[in-house]
């Protein structure tokens, strides 16, 4: 499943984060990669521990704390060290799957990747290509969002991001480990918690369907989840 949140980072923060990312050290991308996506890869990354991306994942972490979207979408359990990425000059990432279980450099906090996400940090129009393209079991679909926009989408999904033949596609990468692991659960308990809060703006949490519809979602998230 792909989901889109929009302006999970609003324009300051955005703004925020390409100053302090724009100034910083970018490497070969090759740093976090696997052997197989090294293959594949052809990009510029943040180093993971430059300061400047310890600073700008952290205004990451704060956006999607405030995102009940996000939150009701993902329903994190781990989430990686938000990293950075940019493409310029015919660079892209030929497709892949992410690792399945990423170790953080130092420390050894290890996440299992359920769900990837990007959010996007430049403008679509100001760089040509540079689509997060998505193999999905209704066919390829086609990402490229306004700054500030996210989308997250399975880690065992093939993925590629196409060449930027104009301009510099920058953006914010990492990988979740969900409370639930499985896709098709997780979709089911986003769709079930989305409708009781379309229900519950019209008939109030404390309408007496809403509560039992409540405590349903909750003991599916009982029965399903690691916590
Ligand atoms: O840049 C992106 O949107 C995705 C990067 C990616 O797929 C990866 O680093 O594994
Ligand atoms: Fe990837």
């Amino acid at each position: 499943m792909l989901i889109a949140v929009p302006q999970l980072l609003d324009a300051t923060a955005v703004h925020a984060v390409r100053t302090l990312i724009d100034g910083a050290q970018w490497v070969d991308g090759n740093a976090t990669s696997g052997h197989q996506s090294a293959l594949a890869k052809r990009n510029l990354q943040l180093s993971e521990d430059a300061p400047e991306a310890k600073q700008a994942g952290q205004m990451v972490l704060d956006a999607i704390g405030r995102s009940p979207l996000f939150i009701a979408a993902a329903l994190p359990l781990k989430i990686f060290p938000p990293l950075f990425n940019s493409y310029a000059d015919r660079q892209a990432f030929g497709t892949h799957v992410d690792n399945a279980v990423r170790i953080q450099a130092g420390t050894g906090f290890r996440v299992r990747s359920d769900l990837s996400i990007t959010i996007f940090l430049e403008e679509p129009d100001a760089y040509d290509g540079g689509e997060l393209t998505i193999e999905t079991h209704f066919g390829v679909q086609q990402v490229k969002l306004a700054a500030g926009d996210a989308v997250l989408y399975p880690s065992s999904s093939l993925h590629r991001v196409e060449p930027v033949t104009r301009g510099r596609r920058v953006a914010s990468f990492f990988w979740m480990q969900s409370m639930i692991r499985d896709d098709a659960a997780r979709q089911m308990l986003f769709d079930l918690d989305s409708s009781i809060q379309a229900l519950a703006a019209d008939l109030g949490h404390g309408h007496a369907q809403i509560i039992r519809l409540t405590g349903v979602y909750h003991n599916l998230l009982r029965r399903w989840s690691e916590a």
